[in-house]
């Protein structure tokens, strides 16, 4: 797992690199101009296009001059440096690299405001010209520079992060920084990247390594977690020899009403390829014959009569919610469940239950999971209109009533009980349709059959549901639920 760390974190990764690594300051800025610059002729490799590079005074500056000077020693033919004097704060590596390339045959003109830039004529623009020192909202000289940047509707390169975007914390939604179509950034992605509102700053972004310790890096405390494969490989069991159907769980998946048994049946399907032992669809009687003719595997219990007799302490896992509808037998058999005290993976009409029930919310047994996406999260916990926001409640709850909390979205946040928040990068827009997230519940609730811990059979479960369907998106445009559930034992298969 790679952690994610804070612009004040990354600094002193920084300084521990040129004090502990043999490695100068300006030296560092070097290889994370030429780490910049590999990346970018990947990308664009006509020497001949117009490349303005927009410097400010600080190291984002500095590293913006380092990397004018490299592509014009690389052949690019029509380099021109835009140096802003907007400050009298000079950094020191900005000085050496001023002086650098004054030494070259670099084009260059210093800027004193922006009505000096009436000329700007380029087919690509690097924004170099404030990096992860930014320290409050632009304004005057660099909110109109910003602005003048945008409207010149060119392809933009930000270095290590857009001018004016934070690296961390609350993105505003006026947001009047830099928006580039893509941020090349030095050794771990920035945290606010995988928050939605990011897509006004950057299309996309690459992370290049500029040597940094990685041992020190991830000695460092951090709540943001990045979820690699590596982990995926360490958390899954392989299935054991002389095993059976009782070795691997009996999950309960209490789903589906009239219109919406689809619902039952994805999350079932999912359950039975993540490999859980025996499964159970407690579904209404009019679902029958849609289970047993689509998943002979799977067990049917009607809604009454688990009701009236079932006990739920027989199923290793239960899960309640896929397209189960509002009623108030719905929200007794819930009720039931929750008193009983078992764990839980709770979604969709048992959150939007949930929300109307701030009793039953206090008493959601520990270790259970919740799985809402942003509007089934403000309804339970209030309206946020910001993503940071939202996720630090999100840790705050989950810290709070002992439970993992799944918020899902392009990135979904896993908040932990211990307050650390694991974000999955699996996963891709051609998901986006209905019935994704009744996989990724019977996903969850088969790993937790299996006795993976809530925390393992989130994590897990999150980033199999992303990676089957960024395998399958290779070839099509769209994913459907019920293909991505069919896949998922392969992936699974694959990971063990
Ligand atoms: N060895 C290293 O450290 C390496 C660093 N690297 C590079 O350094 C970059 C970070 O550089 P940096 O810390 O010098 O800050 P940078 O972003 O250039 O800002 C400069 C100054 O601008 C100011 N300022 C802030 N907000 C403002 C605002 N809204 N409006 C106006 N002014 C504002 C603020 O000054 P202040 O306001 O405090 O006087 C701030 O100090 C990083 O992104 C990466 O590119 C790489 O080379 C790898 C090695
Ligand atoms: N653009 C996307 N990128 C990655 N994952 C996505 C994307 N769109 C949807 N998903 C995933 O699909 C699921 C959708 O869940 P949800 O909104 O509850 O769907 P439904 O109610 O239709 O089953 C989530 O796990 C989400 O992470």
């Amino acid at each position: 797992m790679q952690k994610l760390l804070t612009s004040v974190q990354m600094r002193k990764a920084d300084e521990h690199a040129i004090a502990n690594l043999p490695i100068a300051s300006i030296d560092l800025m070097e290889k994370a101009a030429r780490s910049f610059v590999q990346s970018f002729l990947r990308d664009e490799f006509d020497a001949s296009k117009k490349i303005a590079v927009f410097c400010g005074n600080g190291n984002n500056g500095g590293d913006g001059l380092a990397i004018a000077h490299l592509l014009c020693n690389n052949g690019c033919e029509n380099v021109k440096v835009y140096i802003l004097n907007f400050s009298d704060k000079k950094s020191k590596d900005f000085l050496i690299n001023l002086q650098r390339l004054d030494e070259s045959r670099c084009r260059k003109t210093v800027v004193n405001s922006v009505a000096e830039l009436k000329n700007v004529k380029a087919d690509i623009i690097i924004d170099a010209i404030l990096g992860s020192g930014l320290n409050k909202p632009l304004e005057g000289k660099y909110a109109e520079l910003a602005g003048y940047i945008n409207n010149l509707n060119k392809k933009v390169y930000a270095v290590d992060v857009p001018t004016g975007f934070p690296a961390e914390g609350k993105i505003r939604a006026d947001y009047n920084g830099v928006k580039a179509y893509k941020t090349i950034c030095f050794q771990r992605p920035k945290i606010n990247f995988f928050f939605p509102e990011s897509a006004m700053a950057t299309e996309t972004y690459e992370v290049v390594a500029i040597g940094l310790d990685e041992n020190f890096i991830q000695k460092q405390e951090t709540d943001f977690l990045l979820t690699e494969e590596a982990d995926i490989h360490h958390i899954l069991k392989p299935r054991k020899l002389f095993s059976h159907k009782g070795t691997y769980g009996h999950a309960l998946i209490v789903s589906g009403n009239t219109n919406t048994m689809g619902a039952a049946l994805l999350a079932s399907k999912a359950c039975l390829h993540t490999g859980a032992g025996l499964i159970t669809a407690c579904i209404p009687p009019s679902g029958l014959i849609a289970l047993n003719t689509t998943l002979p595997e799977v067990m049917a219990l009607p809604r009454e009569e688990f009701t009236r007799i079932e006990n739920p302490a027989k199923f290793q896992a239960i899960a309640i919610g896929p397209g189960l509808g509002i009623s108030i037998e719905n929200e007794r058999l819930l009720e039931r469940l929750i008193l009983s005290n078992q764990p839980l993976v709770i979604d969709a009409d048992a959150l939007n239950m949930l929300a109307e029930r701030p009793d039953l919310i206090e008493r959601i047994p520990a270790k259970s999971i919740i799985t809402p996406h942003m509007k089934e999260f403000d309804r339970l916990f209030g309206d946020h209109d910001s993503w940071w926001d939202r996720v630090i409640t999100a840790k705050f709850q989950a810290e709070k009533l002992k439970i993992v909390i799944v918020l899902k979205n392009q990135f979904t946040f896993i908040c932990l009980p211990d307050g650390k928040i694991y974000i999955n990068s699996t996963g891709n827009p051609a998901m986006a349709q209905g019935g994704m997230g009744d996989v990724l519940t019977g996903v969850i609730v088969g790993f937790l059959a299996q006795k993976y811990s809530s925390e393992d059979a989130a994590i897990l479960a999150c980033y199999l549901h992303g990676k089957t369907g960024d395998e399958l998106a290779t070839e099509r445009i769209v994913v459907n639920a019920a293909l991505l559930a069919e896949q998922i034992a392969v992936e699974i298969k694959r990971l063990a």
